[in-house]
């Protein structure tokens, strides 16, 4: 599903990633554990062409992620791939409905995704992926009435609704209590056992990588230092990942975007998309 070869990202002279090489199967849970810096969302960005690496190879669902200036490459790609943020990226003046419907955005044709004319198998399988995380009962309800864990499960309902191989997930509890954060991940790991969808998650959490992840690799300082099944996962290893951070990774400085502002222009492109 997920074929990488010696990829090497680098910003100016900070070298973010240093030759990952990763195969990731069909309905694998993968975990990326890594301390800040590491290059966790570097990477899921080179997976889902937000950038674009400055070397190696990188396949994602037949697509050729590397290419990214190609706008039909990246439109084939971006089908196949759903992105879950800490911040639940969702539309707060939208419906919860309408919010899981731009999931379908992507696939439909440009008259209707402008138009916002969707089919009534669109709205079936929007309830349908509402239901999955138990928030059907919310589909009418204006998504700022929604606590921060139930307009995760709304962002995790519109990655399902685009129907996609890939979902990726970058820090998807950050900001949720013990509670909702393992409700979260378990909806993650149902849709990737129940619907055969590749899941990769970057955690800060070493217990929830060992309970939810069925492999877990772990960044340090842009290099892969452990790649192994969940049970393998030692002190040892949980060491190396959290005390190998490269000093030029810390003090990395942001050159262009930061992972804010990346956000906000996805929000503002889905915005300006509905109005
Ligand atoms: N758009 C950018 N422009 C310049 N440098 C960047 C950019 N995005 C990330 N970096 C740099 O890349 C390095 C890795 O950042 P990245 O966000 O991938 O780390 P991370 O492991 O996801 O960290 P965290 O857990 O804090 O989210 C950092 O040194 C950061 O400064």
């Amino acid at each position: 599903m997920i074929k990488i070869r010696s990829l090497t990202k680098q910003y100016g002279k900070n070298v973010v990633l240093r030759g990952i090489d990763l195969d990731v199967v069909p309905g694998e849970f993968l975990v990326v554990l890594g301390p800040s810096g590491a290059g966790k969302s570097t990477l899921l960005r080179c997976i889902n062409g937000l950038i674009t690496p400055s070397g190696g190879e990188l396949s994602v669902a037949g697509f050729d992620a590397t290419n990214t200036a190609s706008r039909r490459n990246l439109r084939g790609l971006r089908q196949q791939v759903a992105m879950i943020f800490q911040h639940h990226n969702v539309v707060p003046r939208l419906s919860v409905l309408k919010n899981v419907l731009t999931g379908r955005l992507g696939q439909v044709s440009t008259l209707s995704s402008l138009l916002q004319l969707f089919s009534r198998q669109d709205v079936a399988l929007a309830m349908d992926c509402l239901r999955r995380v138990e928030l059907e009962h919310k589909a009418g309800e204006r998504t700022d009435a929604l606590s921060g864990g139930q307009r995760q499960r709304v962002g995790i309902a519109r990655a399902l609704a685009q129907r996609p191989k890939v979902i990726l997930a970058d820090e998807p509890i950050a900001s949720l209590d013990p509670k909702t954060a393992r409700l979260v991940l378990q909806y993650l790991r149902d849709a990737c056992r129940e619907l055969g969808i590749t899941v990769i998650c970057n955690l800060h959490q070493v217990e929830h990588a060992r309970e939810f992840g069925d492999r877990i690799v772990g960044l340090a300082g842009g290099k892969l230092v452990f790649d192994g099944r969940s049970n393998e996962l030692r002190d040892s290893h949980i060491n190396l990942i959290y005390g190998g951070l490269d000093k030029t990774a810390q003090a990395g400085v942001y050159e262009t975007a930061t992972h804010a502002e990346v956000q906000r222009s996805t929000e503002l492109s889905l915005q300006g998309a509905l109005s």
